[in-house]
């Protein structure tokens, strides 16, 4: 027998930004490949939306409110996730935000902002996680950049140096982290349609562009990214880590 299994069951995974977009979808999806799912959000009543809908699929799910601009919130996350649930195996860093300011422009509040929520709580959840997948013999860390950190966008010059410094963290921790079992990857999405892109998506003009720029010539559906992270959380891809894997409907390579 050939074919791996994607297979989550009885799996804990931790997703935060859970309560809408990506986020949600990639909660509710590793929920439907059997995995329990502890999300983390801003908003108790977003978080307890998506456990519910967790658990009308007859799986477990565990909710904490936490705001990962906050050091103290970030160190608690993962502590009350493994109290919860008893372990550890997934961690999606999702949550992410953007500032769309030109470079002349950026404020030194916006670069920390940014950074801290895109970057510094990817890498201090990253490092928590490992600490207990180190004990339990492995684990996953899947974390969402995206193709702004490997082409450049003109969405904003901190935003893409945070989702650049995310894909190079993602290799350097599979590098160390391989000895204990723990697989570190990244996706980058091209444009999703979520509350972070709507306002543009719904501008004819830039939805053109965005079009103009992508062979497949559409914007992602959030199951184009469900996939995929079922995959690198999931026992197909055992031997991969390091990776970036871009879901762009071709952009990034669209050289003319
Ligand atoms: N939607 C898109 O086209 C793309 C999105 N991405 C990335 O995907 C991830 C999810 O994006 P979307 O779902 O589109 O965004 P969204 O804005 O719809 O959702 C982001 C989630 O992160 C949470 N979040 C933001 N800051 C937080 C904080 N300080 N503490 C706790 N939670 C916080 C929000 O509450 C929300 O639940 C982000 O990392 C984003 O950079 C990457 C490429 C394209
Ligand atoms: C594809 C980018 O990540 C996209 O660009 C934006 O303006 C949004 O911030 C999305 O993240």
């Amino acid at each position: 027998m050939y074919l791996p299994s994607f297979d989550l069951t009885d799996k804990t995974a931790l997703v935060t930004g859970a309560g809408r977009g990506i986020g949600r979808a990639l909660a509710i999806g590793l929920a439907e490949a059997g995995a329990n799912v502890a999300i983390v959000a801003r908003t108790p009543s977003d978080l307890e939306e998506v456990a519910a809908e967790i658990r009308k699929l007859g799986r477990r799910a565990y909710t904490v409110t936490a705001d990962l601009t906050k050091k103290d919130d970030v160190e608690r996350i993962v502590r009350s996730v493994v109290d919860q649930a008893g372990s550890l195996d997934i961690l999606v860093n999702n949550a992410g935000m953007n500032i769309r300011s030109k470079a002349l422009d950026v404020t030194e509040d916006e670069w920390e902002t940014i950074m801290q929520t895109n970057l510094k709580s990817a890498f201090l959840l990253s490092q928590a996680a490992a600490k207990e997948m180190k004990e339990s013999g492995g684990g996953r860390i899947i974390n969402i950049a995206s193709v702004g950190g490997a082409v450049a966008l003109r969405t904003g010059v901190v935003y893409g140096a945070s989702k650049a410094a995310l894909m190079h963290m993602t290799r350097i921790l599979s590098l160390e982290w391989a000895q204990y079992g723990i697989r570190v990857n990244a996706i980058g999405p091209w444009y999703f349609k979520t509350p972070l892109t709507e306002k543009l998506l719904n501008d004819p003009q830039y939805l053109g562009e965005i079009l103009d720029r992508t062979p497949m010539k559409r914007v992602g559906e959030l199951p184009d990214l469900v996939g995929p992270t079922v995959f690198l959380a999931s026992d197909a891809s055992n031997y991969v880590t390091g990776q970036v894997l871009l879901v762009d409907g071709g952009m990034s390579v669209y050289g003319f």
